[in-house]
């Protein structure tokens, strides 16, 4: 256990420039299998790392091999079910509307003892954990590890987040377990009032447009969880393009946050939250086509106003707002939820963050053995 660890802690960003073969580390059922195979593909090819970024130099250095095996697609859902799914708490259309209590302590965060408070323990001795060298927060304390997927409309922003938690194995835990969550923009859509309403039910309302979201309560939510404190954040309807009025969604002190959208890049302030930033990159024209059919089958449109909406609004504000954004990102991944080696790499990125807190902290490493149990990925190292 302890050389899968150290294979793990190798990969990913912290490529060697001498890594010229690659162990494949593929865990199939209770073994591994082990193979030495050379390089077939470099990292520039599997994703595009932004030359800003701290990976970039690293990755730039190496000639690492990648592995990839194809796996099923996942199933795909819709945002607001990923939003609600992730924190296991929504409280949307079909539940009684009953709230998950308060989430119980993560193994690494008792030493033992039980609390309610994710950030009484204080991990400022974890700061190495950081591959960007910040510590986990300014003071010292234990804050989550936050990460922002940007990317235009249906380039597969979901879907990506969701193989990130499916490839975690969060999905399988119970929900008080969890350490890795993800919340969506569309979470907060601003109210619209009466005149704005009756424009968006006629296709005429840019929700593509900065202006759109509740940045306030945004911010007070991602501040919310950074203070290791649990959010309420609203549940929003597509088909009447407002939110749920007494629903919402419980979303619990976690590890790691994940927060996609298309303009999450685009406010500085949020953007400056991200200690990772995802941009997911997918051809115009199969977005296009993507979010056609989701909003004809998901969010009640007729093909006409998808059309409309999408010439007028969505298309000009995706180049004016969305597009630019991407020179913030630290990894570009193109080709969506599609690029399993892309997605892999993330997901070690995100184990690599996880594990040693679990292992340092005098826990049982349970969230550690779930963790690995549940890596049905190649694991590339020395
Ligand atoms: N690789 C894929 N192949 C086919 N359909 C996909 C793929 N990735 C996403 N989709 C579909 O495209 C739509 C948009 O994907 P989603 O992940 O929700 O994108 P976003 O969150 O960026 O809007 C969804 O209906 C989803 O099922
Ligand atoms: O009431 C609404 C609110 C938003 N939209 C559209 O949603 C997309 C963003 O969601 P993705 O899941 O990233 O596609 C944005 O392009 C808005 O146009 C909407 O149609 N109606």
């Amino acid at each position: 256990m302890e050389i899968f660890r150290k294979q793990l802690s190798v990969v990913a960003f912290r490529f060697s420039a001498s890594a010229r073969r690659t162990v494949v580390v593929r865990r199939k059922g209770p073994g591994f299998l082990m193979k030495v195979a050379p390089p077939v593909t470099t990292i520039r090819s599997i994703l595009s790392i932004s030359s800003s970024s701290p990976i970039s130099a690293a990755a730039e250095m190496t000639g690492i091999a990648l592995e990839s095996e194809a796996e099923m697609p996942v199933a795909l859902k819709s945002t607001t079910a990923i939003a609600a799914n992730v924190n296991g708490h929504s409280n949307g259309p079909a539940s009684n509307g009953t709230h998950y209590s308060r989430r119980a302590p993560l193994p690494h965060q008792t030493n033992g003892h039980h609390t309610n408070s994710p950030s009484v323990n204080g991990y400022g001795h974890h700061s190495k954990v950081f591959d960007n060298g910040e510590s986990p927060s300014s003071n010292g304390k234990w804050q989550p590890f936050l990460i922002g997927v940007a990317g235009g409309t249906a380039s597969g922003k979901t879907s990506v987040c969701s193989k990130i938690m499916n490839k975690l194995g969060q999905n399988d835990l119970e929900h008080h377990e969890r350490r890795v969550v993800t919340i969506s923009a569309d979470s907060f859509y601003r109210v619209l009032d009466d005149a704005e309403r009756t424009r968006a039910h006629a296709g005429e309302f840019n929700f593509d447009h900065p202006d759109a979201l509740d940045y306030e309560l945004i911010l007070n939510t991602m501040h919310t969880l950074l203070a290791g404190e649990k959010a309420s954040i609203p549940v929003y309807d597509f088909v009447t393009h407002s939110r749920l009025p007494t629903e919402y969604i419980n979303v619990y002190p976690a590890d790691v946050v994940l927060f996609e959208g298309i303009l999450v890049f685009y406010f500085p302030e949020l953007r400056n939250l991200f200690k990772l930033k995802l941009f997911v990159d997918m051809d115009a024209d199969t977005r296009l086509a993507r979010r056609v059919t989701r909003d004809l089958k998901e969010r009640g449109r007729e093909l006409k106003s998808v059309l409309n909406q999408y010439t007028n609004f969505v298309k000009p504000a995706f180049e004016e707002f969305c597009l630019p954004t991407k020179k913030y990102a630290d990894v570009i991944i193109p080709r969506g939820a599609e690029n399993e080696v892309a997605i892999n790499l993330i997901v070690q990125h995100i184990k690599e963050h996880l594990l040693p807190l679990a292992s340092e902290n005098g826990s049982p490493r349970r969230s550690m053995h779930e963790l690995e149990a549940a890596l049905p990925v190649e694991v590339n190292g020395r």
